[in-house]
């Protein structure tokens, strides 16, 4: 498929992070021939000069950074009405906040978008076609950056959650683990479809619980992703729990890896969350339990098959 620009967009974006998830969306920019710029901390640039002019800054880097990257852009000169995308799959250790709720935080005048859905970099990059969601409470926002970004290989929605969207993304992470787990066990297709569909009332009660709005989850950003990351042997979170089930070293797997797979520390931030709020996670305390080598893949899937006896849906929000 040959992607065609929808539109002329002239607002001038800067894209911040040139990992894999970054390079995939200044590309899907340039496609729609919206100007970019992008910045790499790991380049030694300046921030200043890339930043000073931009209308929209979208930062794609891990979440380790996000605070840190906040509070280094609050101390340049900004335009009065930049618009801030958040495109980061994480929680903040140090604070348990989600990646938009510190740019909101640190940014308290200007509109935040969240941009999530179920987009695999490597089949971006190969140009094949996805939809993702950008998602604010400035719906006005949403739009101009849902223009920067579509084309006819991305197809962009709106939408006015932008924490449920963000915790769509970033919970099934910790589900994509999990999944990976089943799939190198090898427990077939009736587990792995059992597993999916549980963890989707289990992310919403966390998500729900957490501020997002029930709907959202059913959308691109939450079932979508999870079935994008729960099934593909691309996703860094489901290799992570794969190679856990292949009996390897956690530490191993990441540096085999190579890059970020958020959910080992979405994982540690969440069941903190979890049990502070009594929320019920029966799989991510699971795979919490696991990435901590207190139990074995075959002993959580014991625990998670042996638990109380119950009807299906007692517990959705
Ligand atoms: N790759 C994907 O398919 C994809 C898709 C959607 C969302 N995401 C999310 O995007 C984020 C980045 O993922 P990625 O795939 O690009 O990872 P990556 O490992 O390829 O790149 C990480 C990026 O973060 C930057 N970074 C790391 N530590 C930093 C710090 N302390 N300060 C500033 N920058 C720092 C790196 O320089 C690099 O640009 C993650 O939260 C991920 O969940 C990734
Ligand atoms: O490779 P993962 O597991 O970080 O997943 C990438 C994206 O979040 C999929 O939407």
């Amino acid at each position: 498929m040959t992607p065609t620009p929808s539109s002329q967009p002239s607002t001038t974006l800067t894209i911040l992070g040139r990992g894999a998830w970054g390079t995939a969306l200044a590309n899907l920019a340039r496609i729609n021939n919206t100007p970019v710029q992008t910045w790499s901390y790991r380049s030694g640039d300046p921030l200043e000069p890339v930043v000073s002019n931009a209308k929209v800054i979208l930062s794609a880097i891990s979440m380790k950074g996000v605070a840190e990257l906040a509070t280094r852009l609050k101390t340049l000169p900004l335009e009065s009405d930049v618009i801030f995308v958040t495109a980061t799959k994480g929680l903040d250790p140090a604070t348990k906040r989600t990646p938009s709720q510190i740019w909101q935080t640190t940014f308290p005048n200007h509109p935040v978008a969240v941009l999530s859905g179920p987009n695999l970099s490597k089949e971006i990059d190969l140009g094949l076609p996805a939809a993702t969601v950008i998602a604010s409470e400035d719906l006005a926002a949403a739009e101009t950056v849902q223009e920067l970004f579509s084309s006819d290989t991305f197809r962009v929605y709106t939408n006015t959650d932008p924490l449920g969207t963000e915790l769509g993304g970033t919970l099934k992470n910790v589900m994509a683990i999990a999944v990976g787990v089943c799939d190198g066990l090898k427990l077939g297709t009736n587990a792995r479809s059992a597993l999916v569909t549980r963890a989707l009332p289990e992310v919403m009660r966390i998500g729900t619980l957490l501020g997002g709005q029930a709907e959202t989850f059913y959308g691109l950003s939450g079932l979508g992703d999870m079935l994008a990351t729960c099934t593909s042997p691309l996703s860094r979170n489901y290799q992570v729990g794969y190679g856990l089930a292949q009996g390897k070293a956690l530490d191993d797997i990441l540096e085999e890896l190579g890059s970020t797979a958020e959910g080992v520390n979405t994982t540690y931030v969440l069941i903190d969350r979890v049990y502070d709020e009594g929320i019920s996670a029966p799989i991510a305390w699971q795979v919490y339990r696991l990435l901590k080598g207190k139990i074995t893949p075959q002993e959580a899937v014991a625990a998670l098959m042996e638990r109380e006896l119950k009807p299906e849906y007692c517990d959705l929000p």
